[in-house]
């Protein structure tokens, strides 16, 4: 597989999530820490808003940060002065490539879009910019068109095309055939952006990159419209865990980062979140317990430090002889198999009427 880059959107799409409001402070931080891990590039914003978005990504161009910084626009010259004004270099472009995005948005003329998308591109690179061009809701579009919008945006000047499952309608076989094409037909890079509605925004992340995609657009917890984006942590740990790639992202921030993300919009994970939930390396059950006891890898697909997790042996209804005898061991007492079975019946009868795990406290009181 060539090289892969994320494009991390977390500032861009990520904020845009109903209701989350970075602070200019947050945005900034946010910027250097993904520098410091090694992100390569990070879509930080829409210049146009003006205002504090405006002040936030100037602020962010001014660090000297060495990941690279993007700006999004739509394909409007109001917009490319405005990421100019902040002292972007790089500026992504987006135009509607659906017939059913065109008619909102350009009176339902394909011509209309190729003419608004020649002029940026040209306003762009004739200010030395770099030019990505951004096809949005690729996947429902009619591929013939889409197709020929991105050869032109290559021919006038872009520097890479953008594929994008706008509403998150596709699967990964599909996402697989579509990406090809273009991959195929051009010959600057192609950017993944994927969307979660159906589940798939890190399988169809992952399947376009297959396809030969070598960018991909991610967001931190999967932060993003509706229900959200491929996860930074999923893609880049899929990457490392599927295909063996190592892109040069510090893994063992994934954590750290995803805290960040969590402090900033003030919105929990659900437990169960891939790679940075609470319950990503947590254990109950009995069976999994003696297994994990022994060797991890037992019922772990990686270690928690790879990701800079914790793993956790919770106690309650599931939970088998060996995992308390191993939690009373650590307290200073050892249990005889008849003590350990007898006190299992205690807490499975207590963690059902709690309906949830023991906390050490309760266990060592049963114990007394
Ligand atoms: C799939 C995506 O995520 S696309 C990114 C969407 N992100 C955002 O919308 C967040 C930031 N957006 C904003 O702050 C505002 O929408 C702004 C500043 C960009 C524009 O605000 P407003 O001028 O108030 O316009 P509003 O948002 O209501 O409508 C969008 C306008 O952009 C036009 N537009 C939409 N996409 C494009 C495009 N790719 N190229 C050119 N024009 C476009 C619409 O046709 C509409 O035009 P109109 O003002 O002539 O009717
Ligand atoms: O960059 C673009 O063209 C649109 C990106 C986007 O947010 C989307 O399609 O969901």
């Amino acid at each position: 597989m060539p090289p892969i880059q994320v494009n991390d959107t977390t500032l861009r799409d990520g904020e845009q999530a109903a209701g989350v409001v970075f602070t200019v402070e947050e945005k900034v931080a946010f910027a250097s820490l993904m520098s410091a891990i090694g992100v390569q590039e990070l879509e930080v914003g829409v210049p146009a808003m003006g205002g504090a978005e405006a002040e936030a990504i100037t602020q962010m161009t001014r660090l000297g940060l060495k990941s690279r910084l993007i700006g999004w626009n739509r394909a409007l010259t109001s917009d490319l002065d405005a990421s100019l004004a902040c002292g972007l270099q790089r500026v992504h472009i987006s135009v509607p490539v659906s017939d059913l995005q065109i008619n909102i948005k350009f009176q339902g003329s394909r011509q209309r879009v190729l003419d608004a998308l020649q002029k940026a591109i040209t306003y762009g690179r004739d200010r030395g910019l770099y030019v990505s061009v951004g096809g949005e809701d690729s996947s429902r579009a009619d591929t013939s068109f889409l197709l020929k919008l991105a050869s032109m945006a290559q021919a006038w000047g872009a520097s890479r095309f953008r594929f994008c499952d706008t509403v998150g309608v596709l699967d990964p076989f599909s996402t697989y055939s579509q990406v090809e094409q273009l991959v195929e037909q051009l010959t600057i890079p192609v950017e993944m952006h994927t969307h979660n509605d159906l589940g798939c925004a890190t399988a169809n992340a992952l399947a376009g990159i297959r396809a030969g995609a070598t960018s991909v657009n991610t967001t931190v917890n999967g932060l993003g419209e509706r229900a959200g984006n491929a996860a930074l942590e999923e893609v880049v740990m899929g990457l490392k865990q599927l295909y063996g790639l190592k892109i040069g992202i510090d893994t063992e921030k994934l954590q750290a980062l995803s805290e960040f993300v969590i402090q900033a919009t003030g919105w929990e994970l659900p437990p169960w979140k891939a790679i940075v939930g609470k319950n990503a390396f947590a254990h109950e059950s009995g069976i999994h317990g003696h297994g994990v006891l022994q060797n991890p890898s037992t019922y772990e697909p990686f270690t928690p430090e790879e990701v800079g997790g914790n793993r956790r042996f919770v106690i309650g209804k599931h939970s088998g002889k060996h995992l308390i005898t191993d939690f009373f061991q650590q307290q200073g007492i050892q249990l005889s198999s008849e003590e350990a079975r007898s006190l299992l019946d205690a807490i499975r009868k207590l963690s059902v009427e709690l309906k949830r795990d023991l906390t050490p406290n309760e266990l060592l009181n049963l114990v007394s």
